[in-house]
């Protein structure tokens, strides 16, 4: 499973909006859909490697991209075969279909198969579930190689509903942008391995995907401080805290002071307790400050958090302390990224809907943080709108303590200055790096066992 990095993602509406720019620049729906069938040809006859293709088209635009790629694969030579589930019903699929010189077959339950199936029956365009009986119609080809035409059909492409397709594809061909249902559970293992064909659409960049992992190298002239100085409290579990500031020196801070009595992680870490380490909010060097792993909810953590937030210290607030801060940070005026796991986000935002996109998106907003709402499918939220989506993560990464690293990264790149959501970015794309660089059997401390 992956998708392309640094990818943009439109919901079905602003992927129509797109459209309609695009028109209006003066290349017309018929040409992207010509481009759109153009790309399915080409990938579905690189899949095919000469064997024969069967496609499948719906009544939409979907179905209208598939009567032009067999359209292509039958100029190309290709033994193609078209069935219909119902006659187009678009002006544009009614062209697209009067192009193709073939046969139409009809699609039932009798219909032969071929070794890969092109799945051009719906798109951004459906409404509601698939009806039973043509999802168990669909199922039939189970086990045939599958290319699904911009989405799977039977998802729910902005990602908002939970139905998932009959048929989950190899590959899926995402037209113009990416859709939330791409990079969504539960739908996104079901676009199998996902590939963007541009087709000419100018896609609005305020929903992405994750950028390819860059390493932040120091300036020459860099020194600890420069690089950023991190504070991580500590409660009760020292262990999770303890975790937070490896990672946070692993992630590139310069200085990390940890809070507690135990020995360091890392000699290099400065432990600290009591006014000793209270004092340090004051410190104008410190560029962040992590609290909440291993910190439960009560007076200890709201002193904690009441200092940090008078001082204005950019925050990195994780379980206990996202609760404990959201009625403090409507003012918007610190630096904040918040990082709940779903039942974190789900207490603290109780009345957030819609897609994991549009409740990370609320949240940030209703904080004015940015917020990582983590999972498989982890999104990254800014308070003005932006969104990074994660998916596919590192299944490893499911293992206690990943977050507690994730939220001592974020620390580390919040340190460094700048913009708060791209650090929250850079975090997951460091912590996804690592959790690939290591891969099968990790555990959180090997997150911090070794520079990335
Ligand atoms: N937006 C764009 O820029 C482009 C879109 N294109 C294609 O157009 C697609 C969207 O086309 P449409 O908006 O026509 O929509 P779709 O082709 O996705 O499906 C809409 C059709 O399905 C019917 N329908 C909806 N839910 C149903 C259900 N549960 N059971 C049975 N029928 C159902 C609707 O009545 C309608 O006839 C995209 O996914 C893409 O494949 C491409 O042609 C190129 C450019
Ligand atoms: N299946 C998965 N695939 C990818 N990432 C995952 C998966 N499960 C968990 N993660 C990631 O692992 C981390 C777990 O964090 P969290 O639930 O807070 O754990 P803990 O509190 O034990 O540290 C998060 O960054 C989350 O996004
Ligand atoms: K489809």
């Amino acid at each position: 499973m992956s998708v392309p990095a640094d990818a943009p993602i439109l919901t079905a509406a602003a992927m129509r909006e797109a459209e309609a720019a695009t028109a209006r620049a003066g290349v017309s729906l018929g040409d992207l859909m010509e481009r759109a069938g153009a790309a399915v040809a080409d990938f579905a006859w690189r899949m095919a490697a000469g064997a024969p293709i069967l496609i499948l088209c719906g009544p939409g635009n979907n179905g209208g991209d598939g009567y032009v790629a067999a359209r292509r694969l039958k100029a190309r030579g290709v033994a193609v075969r078209v069935a219909a589930l119902a006659p187009p019903a678009t002006d544009l699929a009614k062209a697209a279909r009067d192009a193709w010189d073939g046969p139409v077959e009809s699609l039932t339950d009798n219909i032969a198969s071929a070794p890969l199936i092109v799945d051009a029956l719906f798109g951004v365009g459906l409404t509601r579930p698939l009806a039973d009986d043509l999802s168990a119609m669909l199922r039939r080809f189970s086990g045939r190689r599958i290319l699904a035409v911009d989405v799977p059909s039977g998802v729910a492409s902005d990602g908002d509903a939970d139905w998932l397709p009959p048929l989950a594809a190899d590959v899926t061909l995402a037209l113009g942008a990416l859709k939330p249902a791409h990079v969504l559970l539960p739908t996104a293992p079901a676009c199998g391995r996902c590939l963007l064909a541009p087709i000419g659409i100018a896609a609005d960049r305020h929903m992405q995907t994750l950028p390819a992992p860059t390493r932040a190298v120091p300036a020459p002239d860099a020194h600890k401080y420069s690089r950023g100085m991190v504070l991580i409290a500590s409660g009760p579990m020292q262990g999770a805290a303890a975790l937070s500031a490896a990672a946070a020196l692993r992630a590139g801070a310069g200085y990390v002071v940890l809070e507690g009595d135990r020995p360091a992680p890392l000699s290099a870490i400065i432990v600290e307790e009591g006014d000793a380490f209270a004092k340090r909010l004051g410190d104008p060097r410190v560029g962040a400050f992590v609290i909440g792993p291993g910190f439960p909810a009560g007076d200890a953590l709201d002193a904690r958090l009441a200092a940090a937030l008078a001082s204005r210290t950019p925050l990195v607030l994780d379980a206990a302390a996202i609760p404990a801060a959201l009625p403090h940070l409507e003012g918007g005026d610190t630096r904040v990224i918040l990082t709940p796991h779903a039942g974190e986000f789900a207490r603290a935002f109780p009345e957030a809907t819609g897609s994991k996109i549009d409740r990370a998106r609320a949240a940030a907003a209703q904080a004015r943080s940015v917020v990582i709402y983590k999972g498989a499918d982890t999104v990254v939220a800014a308070p003005d709108g932006r969104i990074c989506a994660a998916w596919p993560g590192s299944p490893w990464l499911a293992t206690a303590g990943t977050g507690d690293v994730l939220a001592g990264a974020c620390g580390a790149m919040l340190a460094r200055g700048g913009d708060p959501f791209d650090a929250a970015v850079a975090a997951v794309g460091w912590h996804i790096a690592q959790a690939r660089r290591i891969g099968a059997g990790l555990v959180a401390d090997d997150l911090v066992a070794a520079p990335f």
